[in-house]
């Protein structure tokens, strides 16, 4: 697996620590809140995991599973909802939980959905950010790292479902997904 990465970005280690700074951080914020934490799966549930185990807070969790990119380096610009919240978020604080915001497509059709039905708030922390990707104006409330225009895969990131298990971020070898 990692034959086929071009360049690490960041290790195990470097995840790790500002996945705790970030817990730590929304610990402090959203005290006394009882957050509904959303997981964006597939991608995000490897940082999901690690984040709330540094949230020291009372927190209810649900999944909800979107899917946009397929066996594509590029998104396809339809958002599929594949598995909906079983928890009502009307009147409640949302906190979601992506991965990585590239287009920012996923998002902005989450963050909508979320407030039609109502929640009190919605917020939202990604672990990784590709601002120069970005076709809808939109950003993180928490961001971890500001990654470079490249596809990367590993801590949940996948191409063709595959590299999830990596502990660390890296970009992926182009002669892995150009045939
Ligand atoms: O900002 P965007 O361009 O929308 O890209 C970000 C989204 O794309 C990926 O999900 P994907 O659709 O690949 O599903 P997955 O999480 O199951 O891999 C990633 O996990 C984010 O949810
Ligand atoms: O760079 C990426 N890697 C994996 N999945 C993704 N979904 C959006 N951008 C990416
Ligand atoms: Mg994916």
């Amino acid at each position: 697996m990692l034959n086929d990465i071009e360049e690490v970005l960041y290790d195990a280690e470097q995840i790790q620590r500002k996945v705790r700074e970030l817990g730590e951080q929304l610990s402090r914020d959203f005290n006394g809140r009882n957050p509904l934490v959303i997981c964006v799966l597939k991608g995000a549930f490897i940082f999901m995991a690690d984040l709330v185990k540094s949230m020291s807070i009372p927190l209810e969790l649900d999944f909800m599973a979107v899917s946009s990119y397929g066996v594509s380096t590029k998104s396809s610009g339809v958002v599929k909802i594949v598995k909906d919240l079983d928890t009502p978020v009307e009147g409640r604080d949302v906190l979601i939980v992506e991965d990585i915001i590239d287009s920012g497509l996923t998002l902005s059709y989450l963050i909508d959905v979320l407030e039609r039905r109502n929640a009190k708030s919605v917020t939202v922390a990604t672990l990784f950010d590709k601002p120069a990707r970005r076709t809808v104006e939109l950003e993180a409330d928490y961001t971890g790292f500001t990654l470079p225009d490249a596809f990367v895969v590993g801590y949940g990131l996948d191409y063709a479902e595959k590299y999830r298990n990596l502990p660390l971020i890296g970009i992926l070898k182009p002669e892995v997904y150009i045939k």
